[in-house]
């Protein structure tokens, strides 16, 4: 009996609305490559991975000037509307490549930051129903609401075993893809995979992982990446 093999998937067929670019994020110059270069140079360069799903946009034009544009260890899937509606399209194109109890390894492009220690720790202990790098809250958290226009304090949430999802989240194959289809046909647009597992009651792993390990999202956030790039 084979042991479960790792299937990466990148979804990268945002348009990186709130970065306020001319070009999606993904494709922003960052230490002298593209973003989704740093970010394809650490999931290829990882000793577990031999392939990987790049998720991009059918009108993506960006795509030909990636360093790894020729790569034929990256296969190729369509962006959704969603980054779900993405994420489920690399789940598909794995068809007749990725066995039911395969895992895959969902990391958003725009997390460049992603460190090899990192993945060693989500993917050394893996256990089902499967795990995501997650990074504990620092600062006290407050929940908002809005009176008479303005934004106000509702309540402070308690701290306590208050995380912040991160990627890669990483579930079987079969058991990830049937949670994501159960969602959408239910219109539960997820915004990460392991809300799809929670809906089916299940309790993924939290595995804490490094703080830098950041989203890039906000214009101010390019910056913060290119100094974490030069960390060792
Ligand atoms: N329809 C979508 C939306 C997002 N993503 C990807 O999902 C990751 C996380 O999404 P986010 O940071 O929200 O990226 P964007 O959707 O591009 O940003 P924005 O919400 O600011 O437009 C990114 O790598 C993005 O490329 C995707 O593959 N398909
Ligand atoms: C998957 C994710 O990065 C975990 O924090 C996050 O949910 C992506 O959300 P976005 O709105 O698509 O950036």
């Amino acid at each position: 009996m084979s042991s479960p093999r790792f299937w990466p998937i990148l979804p990268a067929a945002g348009v990186g609305s709130r970065m306020q670019a001319d070009r999606p994020k993904q494709y922003l110059p960052l230490q002298g490559r593209l973003l989704i270069d740093h970010t394809l140079q650490v999931m290829l360069s990882y000793p577990r991975f031999a392939q990987l799903v790049l998720v991009l946009s059918p009108a993506d034009p960006y795509w030909p000037s990636s360093d790894y544009a020729g790569d034929a260890r990256i296969i190729r899937a369509d962006g959704g509307s969603e980054r779900c509606h993405s994420v489920l399209n690399g789940l598909v194109a794995l068809d007749g490549l990725a066995a039911a109890d395969d895992w895959v390894v969902v990391h958003d492009v725009a997390r460049p930051c992603l460190r090899h220690s990192d993945l060693d720790k989500l993917l050394g202990n893996l256990a089902d129903p499967g795990a995501i790098l997650a990074s504990p809250v620092r600062d006290t958290m407050k929940r908002g609401r809005v009176d008479n226009g303005q934004v106000v304090i509702d309540h402070t949430v308690e701290r306590e075993q208050l995380w912040h999802a991160l990627t890669p989240q990483v579930f079987r194959f079969a058991q990830l893809r049937q949670a994501l289809q159960t969602c959408l046909a239910q219109g539960l647009t997820v915004t990460d995979e392991a809300s799809a597992l929670e809906q089916l009651g299940l309790t993924p792993q939290l595995v804490e992982g490094r703080a830098d390990n950041i989203k890039v999202t906000r214009p101010e956030d390019l910056a913060l990446a290119s100094l974490f790039l030069t960390q060792s």
